[in-house]
């Protein structure tokens, strides 16, 4: 506990004695910050949290609250203190009041029967910087804004007939990724890396029509995936600009600063293709781009899209929409791997429906209720996002009996309820069947509508994720390909981990490094 208190405040002072010595500020300022604050809390904090009926929950210190014991695994720790504390409970982050709900019926409370109330996002320090002040969807406050950007990307980049008008898109990066295994056939294969590059290119080539091609594909794959990697890593990382927002100016950890550093890589693609755009002025191509630069131009329009909101519509499709997806085929190919009778049951499918002379094509998907449910178990068991993102109530309500405080952080653990023993038979084992019985009406009862608070992977209400219909696509196509065209086996004399690292998107804690063997029957099908 001492060691822990010691190296959460640590890089705390490191960062001020940085600060001191780039601005010349005395430390009498830090000092009296602490000694108001701490007297605020005593005084006026304390004593009104006592009264307001709050959830239980773990007692903390002055003015750090519970900060100095969080686990940076948070979806872990928040179920360990579930076990202590009931299925709602507050956790105190600073001066930044936590509440952690992990019961369907609650969760049904906040996203259904509350669900205009709870709407909104509480927006860390990295969000703003990572999206031009917030400017996006998963962060724009709940209203005429939100609604407009959503509508927007709903209808012109993610509704399933804009997906099926560019299926062509789709099946040229997937089968540029077969090329591209088959010449590593034998050889090991970092398949993150080379699902994240194709994920991207599709989404890429869906926003103005570009993808990353032949030499660069290897190196700048990689590169991009740290970025959004590293994005994302931000996004989740516990940030004492959030906890204690008088702090925030000072930026301690220097979050913002390196989202600051990260952002210019996308944003310099963003600028160079509107400026190309624009030059040309060819208001013709169809895609998502050219279809945000014209509404831009429509002076009707009573909510205009401005040029940084268009900027961080591109930012949410590229980060929202990469790394979710691709650690979503990771997982479950390393579980198809691990678990071999699920994988030959996937591999039987894919024969009875498309055959070894054959190529996988969208339109066998349907056909495939396997492979469907590997989906949906590896969403149960590695929901991409194990907190969802946090939502933040714009009214004082009361959840459980208990009251949720007004602009309070909602973390609702999608994570645990997903493995809670008391829903699921063997929670932890990877069984694909459970999502084909029809005893318990299993087959039809969890679908991905956010509609049954006992499995909702992408969130549910207003909130829930925008970009539903083409995960389904691109997850189950990439799978269904990446398992008919080859066989895959884990390097000699290794163990196939499939631990996880907790960052608002959930990925695998070591890369699945794997190696190929070719499966179809006619080589020419792999050119
Ligand atoms: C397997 C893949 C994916 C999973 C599991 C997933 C899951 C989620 C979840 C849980 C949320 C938060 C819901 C909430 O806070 O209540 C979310 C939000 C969002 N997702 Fe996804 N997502 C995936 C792929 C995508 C894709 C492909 C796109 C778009 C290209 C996308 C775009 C968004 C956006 C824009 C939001 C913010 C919605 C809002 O705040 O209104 N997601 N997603």
């Amino acid at each position: 506990m001492v060691a822990m208190f010691l190296s959460s405040i640590t890089p705390l002072f490191e960062n001020l004695n940085h600060y001191y010595t780039n601005n010349n500020t005395t430390p009498f300022l830090i000092i009296a910050f602490t000694v108001i604050s701490t007297l605020t809390w005593l005084l006026f904090l304390r004593p009104n949290m006592a009264h307001r009926n709050l959830p239980p929950g773990p007692p903390g210190l002055p003015i750090f609250g519970n900060l100095l014991s969080l686990d940076p695994d948070l979806h872990t720790y928040f179920l360990s203190l579930a076990h202590t504390y009931g299925p709602i409970f507050k956790i105190q982050l600073g001066s930044k009041l936590g509440i952690v709900i992990t019961s369907p019926s609650m969760v049904r409370e906040v996203l259904k029967e509350h669900d205009s109330v709870f709407a909104n996002r509480d927006v860390p320090a990295a969000g703003r910087a990572a999206t031009y002040g917030g400017a996006d969807i998963a962060w724009a406050p709940y209203g005429p804004e939100w609604r407009m950007l959503r509508k927007v990307c709903v209808l012109k980049m993610l509704s399933n007939n804009t997906l099926d008008s560019v299926y062509e898109l789709r099946r040229n990066e997937v089968r540029k990724m077969v090329g591209f295994l088959h010449d590593r056939v034998g050889s090991e294969v970092n398949v993150g890396e080379q699902v994240f590059l194709t994920v991207l290119n599709v989404i890429t080539e869906m926003m103005w029509g570009g993808a990353v091609e032949g030499q660069e594909r290897e190196g700048l794959g990689a590169e991009f995936r740290e970025v959004v990697a590293e994005m994302t890593h931000l996004l989740g990382k516990p940030n004492v600009s959030d906890f204690f927002p008088a702090l925030a100016r000072f930026d301690l950890q220097r979050v913002e600063k390196q989202m600051h550093a990260l952002v210019p890589r996308f944003d310099g693609i963003f600028e160079r293709k509107i400026g190309e755009r624009v030059k040309e002025g060819n208001k013709k191509s169809n895609d998502f781009l050219q279809f945000l630069l014209n509404l831009r131009e429509e002076a009707d329009s009573k909510t205009p899209l401005t040029m940084v909101q268009l900027k961080a519509l591109l930012m949410d499709m590229v980060v929202g929409g990469s790394d979710t997806s691709a650690n979503t085929i990771e997982f479950a190919m390393a579980e198809m791997i691990k678990n071999s009778e699920v994988m030959k049951k996937v591999q039987e499918e894919l024969e009875a429906v498309v055959g070894r002379d054959n190529m996988v094509e969208e339109s066998h998907i349907h056909k495939l209720p396997y492979l469907c449910a590997v989906m949906k178990e590896t969403l149960r068991l590695h929901p991409a996002l194990p907190l969802l993102i946090p939502h933040r109530p714009s009214e004082t309500t009361t959840i459980g009996g208990y009251t949720v405080p007004k602009d309070s952080r909602v973390f609702v653990n999608v994570w645990a309820i997903h493995r809670d023993p008391s829903i699921w038979d063997n929670p932890l084992e990877f069984d694909p069947t459970r999502f084909l019985r029809d005893d318990d009406g299993g087959a039809n009862k969890w679908d991905f509508s956010g509609s049954d608070f006992t499995y909702f992977p992408f969130g549910s209400g207003r909130r829930i994720c925008a970009g539903i219909a083409m995960a389904e696509r691109t997850v189950l196509y990439f799978l269904a390909t990446l398992v008919h065209s080859f066989d895959w086996r884990v390097i000699d004399g290794e163990k196939l981990d499939i631990s996880e690292k907790f960052g608002i998107v959930l990925k695998k804690k070591t890369p699945l490094v794997v190696i190929p063997k070719l499966r179809l029957s006619n080589l020419g099908l792999y050119k």
